[in-house]
Formats: structure tokens, sequence, C-alpha cells
């Protein structure tokens, strides 16, 4: 298993096989020095080289790994390998599959703090909240192993006797490719329902966090699936599009920004492979003034600033009923401004610094766009420097809150990816619904209300795969996650998942004789 960083007074570490005390991990020490490509059971260093990537500690800015981008050699001997290990997948019942994955659970809980501590220090987010990230992982295998051993088909009586059933079967070696935000969660979301149901996976992470996805296979051997049945190559858009075109892959599913899923389903055209698409947002909070005011707030801010606002659902349009537009802004404002930024290692910080420096500067040019196109900065939008100087080159910005905005400014259009809300005015709910469902994109929205008529019809209205009533960016992984529009298509988590990991088999059985037309 794993980690080994470190400073040199604990360089011996590095070269045993014991996971680092979490106690010794603190931001601006940690490296890594073991392969991160993970084949047939094991760390290896790939067979050829498309590149090579660093990986860096976004609170201090210093590299932590440089890594060699897999090339189509080694892609290749990844889904090879893959491919044998769903041979023997495949054979193992449902019940033997749900007892893996429960022990991976278990590990993973029990690792929970090592394994929230590399993700801090490559995401970048609140170790406070990656341990959030951390039990939506392990709960999400232990929900497929307990549907493990229930998949069923049907049977089907025909007349005469004859019969008909159908099987539920795995699509064979399955393709993960995850993005930054959430990168462990990310891979167990994706390989927990593939495994489930009898698949092998390649994981290809994004090249800005590719360290915490390395635990995981660790941890799926340790609990012993077979060698090869979960592997992980790494790399940027050339080693993904070599999955992607892989005659041997079954199906693609992706999660990351709208152009990129665009051009994976093309790729995945050429094969005609499944996939399923979890892509971008805008998505939109509507509170009403019936609303309970304390959780409308507190809805907010959970719908914008969670890691450091760089999550695919957020309600970064909040539309606010204007009787009560004042009080709602002026108590968003007073909290955000509390919000305690800087070294995400600590128990206190809530938000830690943004992925890496280009994307700060990216979002930070959303804010100056915004000011040039009429909003008002009521808080924060510039960057933040810690006190602690080992944080100087790290990549933080204060949680901004825009006001004055129009429907049709670049920041109430376009998904920011960083802690950017705005806040819109409304009159009426015909008014709002007309305006939040007037974007191409289609993850989530939510609504605070006390009515609760009006909460189900606004919902039913709102075009968004996830909708939230009186809370937002709750992840219950028994409920179905995806988007609508271009917010992509197919779902993660929920029962449902398994038809995405799945294909129906029907059996036609003649117990007469033929009766033949000829
Ligand atoms: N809907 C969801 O569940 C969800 C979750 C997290 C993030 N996201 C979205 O992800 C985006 C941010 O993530 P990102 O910047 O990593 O996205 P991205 O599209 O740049 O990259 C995502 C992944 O795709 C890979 N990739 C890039 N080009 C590729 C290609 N041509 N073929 C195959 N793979 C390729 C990247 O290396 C990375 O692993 C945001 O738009 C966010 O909303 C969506
Ligand atoms: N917790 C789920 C968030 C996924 C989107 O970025």
């Amino acid at each position: 298993m794993l980690l080994r960083a470190r400073s040199a007074a604990l360089a011996p570490l590095l070269r045993t096989l014991r996971p680092v005390p979490v106690a010794a991990m603190s931001t601006g020490t940690f490296v890594v020095s073991q392969p991160l490509n993970y084949r047939g059971g094991a760390r290896v260093e790939p067979a050829d080289a498309s590149g090579t990537e660093k990986a860096f500690e976004p609170a201090t800015g210093r590299v932590i790994a440089t890594f060699t981008c897999s090339g189509e050699k080694e892609v290749n001997l990844a889904v090879a390998d893959a491919k044998a290990a769903f041979k023997i997948w495949r054979q193992k019942s449902g019940m033997e599959r749900c007892r893996i994955l429960l022990e991976a659970a278990r590990i993973i809980r029990e690792r929970k703090d090592e394994i929230a501590t590399v993700e801090t220090i490559n995401n970048g987010k609140s170790i406070f909240e990656a341990r959030w990230d951390i039990d939506t992982s392990w709960q999400c295998l232990e929900y497929y192993a307990g549907l493990a051993g229930s998949m069923a088909g049907e049977h089907i009586q025909l007349p005469g006797g004859s019969f008909g059933y159908t099987r539920r079967e795995p699509l064979g070696v399955c393709v993960g490719i995850g993005a930054w935000n959430y990168p462990f969660q990310i891979a167990c979301w994706k390989s927990a329902p593939a495994l489930a149901c009898g698949n092998a996976m390649v994981f290809k992470p994004s090249p800005f966090t590719p360290v915490s996805v390395l635990l995981l296979a660790e941890i799926y051997t340790e609990a012993g699936v077979p060698p090869g049945l979960f592997n992980v190559v790494q790399g940027g858009a050339a080693t993904g599009q070599f999955l992607c075109q892989h005659p041997d892959v079954a199906k693609v599913s992706f999660t990351g920004s709208v152009p990129t899923g665009s051009k994976i389903m093309e790729t995945a055209a050429k094969g005609i492979k499944s996939v399923t698409l979890e892509l971008g947002g805008k998505s939109p909070l509507i509170i009403f003034s019936d609303c309970d005011m304390e959780n409308a707030v507190k809805g907010a801010l959970m719908a914008n600033f969670l890691t450091q606002g760089e999550v695919c659902c957020n309600g970064t349009r909040v539309f606010v009923q204007k009787e009560i537009l004042d009080e709602f802004t002026r108590e968003v404002v007073k909290r955000t401004e509390k919000i305690k930024i800087g070294d995400p290692l600590l128990e206190d910080t809530r938000m830690g610094p943004l992925i890496n420096r280009p994307h700060l500067q990216r979002v930070l040019g959303f804010v100056k766009l915004a000011k040039e196109q009429g909003a008002k900065v009521l808080c924060g939008g510039d960057v933040h420097v810690p006190e602690d100087p080992k944080l100087k080159d790290g990549y933080y910005m204060r949680p901004c809150v825009l006001t004055n905005c129009r429907d049709d400014m670049t920041c109430v259009k376009e998904e920011i990816f960083g802690p950017v809300m705005s806040i819109l005015p409304f009159d009426t709910e015909a008014e709002v619904l007309e305006r939040a469902n007037d974007t191409t994109f289609g993850l989530a929205a939510g609504v605070f209300t006390r009515d609760i008529q009006r909460a189900h019809r606004v919902v039913a209205e709102l075009q968004a795969g996830m909708c939230f009533i009186n809370n937002y960016n709750v992840s219950p992984v028994e409920l179905p996650f995806g988007g609508y529009k271009k917010s992509g298509f197919g779902r993660e988590n929920g029962r449902v998942t398994v038809e995405y990991y799945s294909q129906l088999k029907t059996v036609c059985v003649e117990m007469g004789d033929v009766e033949s037309a000829f």
C-alpha cells in the first residue's frame, strides 16, 4: 500500500509497504516516489509514454509527483489484463462479488483519514470536506455490494409451456475517466457499480490528481479482486483517447467538461461503445420568500463553496424572491466572509486553494468580467495570501458574492467552477422557472420554500437531473445522480446505474415442436 510521502527524515518509509501514519503527513512535505500506474495487481512504470506530467500540491504550489503519461502500448497492456481478469470475475456469483466489495469498503473506512489526507494534499479541498468524500466513497461500495447478490433477470411464461428468461450480464472491460475535483469519489462511483455487475475497469484519473486512485487500486487487490480487474493508467487527452478507441473496451464512463465529453462520445460512437457522460453545469437555486431563512442561507453556501466552488452541480445562479433579497444577501455575505481560508489540512479550515494557478487566474478573470459587465462584488473575488509563509505560493482566493447580476452576463451563463455566487432577484414562480431553465446545462437545481406543494410543482418543471428541496449538494449514494441537456446522460449511484454497467440477454425456450413456415 501506500503513500510514501515525506520529508527526508521519513525517507525510509518510502521504501516500505506500510502506510504513512496520517500524523506524519503535513502540508509542504508530501512527495510520491512510487509508480502511479497500476496493472495486474501492482504498481508499474508504464511500458511506453505519451509525455510526462507534474502533479502539484495546490496549498503550496510544490510538485509532489512527476509521472509518465501512458502511451498506446501501456493502454493495450492494461486493457488486456482487465480482459483476462474479467473472465474470472464474471464467473463469480453476485454474493462472491459482494463479499469482496464489502471488504474493500471496510478497508476504505478503516483508512479514511489517510485517504482524505492524500486527497486534500493533491486537490486542495479542506480535510473536513475530504472526509465526507471518502464516506460517500465507501458507502458507494457498500451499496453496490448489497445489490450484487440480487441482480437477476425475469422469467416469462409463453404459450404451450414454452418460456423465456432474461439474464443481466456484464459488459466487459469498462473505462472510467475522471475529473480532478473529486478524484477518489469519482473512481469509486464508477468502479463500484462496474465491479458489482461483473465488469473489469481501467481508470484514468485527471493528470492534476493522479495519486489517490492508487490507494483504491491497492485496496481492491487487498480485498481480493483478481489481479488486473481494476487497473490505472495515467495521462491526459492522448491516453484518454487510446482508451476510448480501444476495440476491447465495451463502455466509457466519463466525468468532466462538456467539450471533452463531446469528443469522447464521438470516439466511442466509432466503436459503438456505450457511454455515460457526467458533465458540467450552471445550476439554479431558487429561494422563495416563504423559506426558512437560516436553512436557505446555509443551503446557498453549500451550493456554492464546497471544494472551493469546483463542483459540477453547484447552484451558482441564486434566484432570490425580491421581498427577502436584502436580508438574504446580507446574511449570505456575512457568512461567506467568515469562511476560514488557508492550510487545507488544518481542522478548522473550510476553504483551501483552487486546483492550480491557471484555473485560479481563469476564475479571477470571470470576476473581473462580471464587474465590467455591471455586477457588484459584495465580498471576495480576489487573491488570498495566507499568513503562513509556506502557503505563499498556493492558489487561494476569497469566496465571492456578486449582485446586480443579469441573466445575460457571462458570470451567470458560463460554468465558472470556482467560489463565485451570482445573486439574481425575481418576482414570480412562473418568471423564475422560465429563467432557471434558460440554460444549455441541466445537471442540478434547488428550491427553498415552506410551501410543499410549490416545492414539488417547481421541481417538476425544472430541467435538471438532480433536484434538491430545502437542501443542496448532499450526496446519498442511494439516489441516482446525473444530468439533463448538455450536462450529460446516464446516471451514477442508485439502483438504476446497474443498467448502465450491464446488458440484458433474452433466452427463448421452446418446449414443443418447431412450427415452421417452410
Ligand atoms: N457531472 C458530474 O458528475 C461532474 C463531476 C465532476 C466534474 N464535472 C465537470 O468536470 C469539469 C472539470 O473537470 P476537468 O477540468 O478535469 O474536465 P476535462 O474535461 O478537462 O477533463 C476530464 C478528464 O478527461 C480527460 N480528457 C481530456 N481530453 C480527453 C480526450 N480527448 N479523450 C479522453 N479523455 C480526455 C482528462 O485528462 C481528465 O481525466 C467541469 O466542467 C465539471 O462540471 C462533472
Ligand atoms: N459530490 C458530488 C459532486 C460531483 C460533482 O462535481
